[in-house]
């Protein structure tokens, strides 16, 4: 999903939208951690406390909780998507009712998060899911996170809270984040979320919002990236040439510029020598673009849908990587039954359609007994038949006669083509 798609979902049904300034940069986040450790209060609290300074409407935690069924690739994801702005910033903001859609959301980047607060309870400290949540975070590219530890005010012990503030350290260190600056907030977010105790609550609610401003980086947008466009077709044009059509998934191509087509065995050079938009020359084409590519020199039988037109070395072709993989359950339309190492379904990478044998990672106990139900989520290597454009991120889907089964992310590359 691109980044403007996810601007839209994040803006959806707010009528006031367009009042807001565009100028201030924008930036995906949300709340993550473990069940009941108060995201959802803290969603509701940031909008309440934002919307006293002008900057956000406020919504109450029902509204927040009751959030819409989406469908993101035929997986139903229940996420709440709140927008807020501080001084310095719009943020979109998510919200999951569930731990299951916290999962399906970061696999399947229904909406990407460029950074996320994780709420952690005084009164429990990390969690199984706190941790969950902060490996998915790293796999799927979080780079920052914010951390607000929740609930102080049912703590009296100031060391408890020194405690959980260097476990917390520890963990995102252990995480590959940096655990020795990362901000720790400690307030109450249902004081905040109940106008009491400001120097608990609303006080630190602000001080939260301006460490995300501060410490959360802006993402590179599409724009600014490598050219990459998918194939999705190849015509031959009389007397012109060969012309590739797709449409561009991010950065930028002038008419002229060297271009590589990689892929399916193929790894090619040419020029563009023209962009043709709705039947209309352009000089430039940028993400987003529908387009038809004329390339200098090459025939019609050597390219094919499936392969990428990129800026030249920006990406490579990979035979083999490992994947974070969620797998549907049956009502998500997926498989009945568990399956095991070997399993040969599909791989879709954009427009590419890859048979692929799934296994699991090296020096993983009892691989040739343990079996993958649907619903799990899962690390597996992908070795592909054919090999395709890919890079930590990459994100595709699996099937199998036909249906989706499954969804992932690549974390690692393994075999480059
Ligand atoms: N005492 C106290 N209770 C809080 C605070 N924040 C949240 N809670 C309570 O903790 C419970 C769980 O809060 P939620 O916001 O629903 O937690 P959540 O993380 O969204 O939970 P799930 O979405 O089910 O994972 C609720 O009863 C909240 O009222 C707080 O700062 N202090
Ligand atoms: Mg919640």
């Amino acid at each position: 999903m691109d980044a403007n798609s996810d601007v839209t979902a994040a803006r959806r049904g707010y009528a006031d939208v367009s009042k807001y300034s565009r100028a201030k940069p924008h930036l995906n986040i949300g709340t993550i951690g473990h069940v009941d450790h108060g995201k959802t209060t803290l969603t509701a609290a940031i909008t309440k406390v934002l919307a006293e300074e002008g900057g956000a409407k406020f919504t109450d935690y029902a509204e927040i909780d009751k959030a819409p069924e989406e469908k993101a690739r035929g997986i139903t994801i229940n996420s709440a998507h709140i927008e807020y702005e501080s001084s310095a910033r719009h943020y979109g903001h998510i919200d999951c009712p569930g731990h299951a859609d916290y999962i399906k959301n970061m696999i399947t980047g229904a909406a990407q998060m460029d950074g996320a607060i994780v709420v952690v309870s005084a009164t429990d400290g990390q969690m199984p899911q706190t941790r969950e949540h902060l490996l998915l975070a790293r796999q799927v590219g979080v780079k920052k996170l914010v951390v607000f530890i929740n609930k102080v005010d049912m703590i009296q012990d100031t060391e408890m809270l020194e405690l959980v503030d260097m476990e917390m350290r520890d963990l995102l260190s252990t995480y590959n984040f940096d655990g020795e600056n990362t901000p720790i907030i400690m307030g109450s977010a249902l004081a905040a979320l109940e106008g009491r105790d400001e120097e608990i609550g609303k006080k630190k609610v602000l001080e939260l919002v301006q460490a995300c401003d501060e410490w959360l980086d802006i993402p590179t947008r599409d724009l600014d990236k490598p050219f990459l466009l998918p194939i999705e077709d190849v015509f031959s044009i009389a007397g012109r040439g060969t012309v590739v059509t797709g449409r561009a998934e991010r950065g930028t191509i002038n008419k002229g510029d060297e271009v590589e087509i990689i892929g399916l065995g193929t790894k090619i050079k040419t020029t563009l020598t023209g962009i043709e938009s709705f039947h209309k020359e352009l000089d430039r084409g940028e993400a987003g673009d529908n387009m038809g590519a004329l390339i200098r020199g090459i025939k019609r039988e050597e390219v094919k849908r499936g392969q990428v037109m990129i800026a030249p070395g920006s990406i490579k072709a990979v035979k083999s990587f490992q994947a974070q993989i969620y797998v549907l359950t049956k009502d998500e339309g997926g498989r009945y039954t568990p399956f095991m190492a070997s399993y040969q379904p599909q791989v879709f990478i954009r427009t590419a359609d890859i048979s692929t044998s799934l296994q699991w990672p090296e020096g993983t106990p009892d691989a040739q007994d343990k079996m993958v139900m649907p619903g799990d989520n899962v690390e597996m290597v992908c070795n592909l038949f054919h090999d395709v454009a890919a890079e930590p991120g990459t994100r595709f889907t699996i099937r199998e006669g036909g249906r989706t089964i499954g969804t992932g992310i690549v974390t690692k590359i393994l075999e480059y083509a």
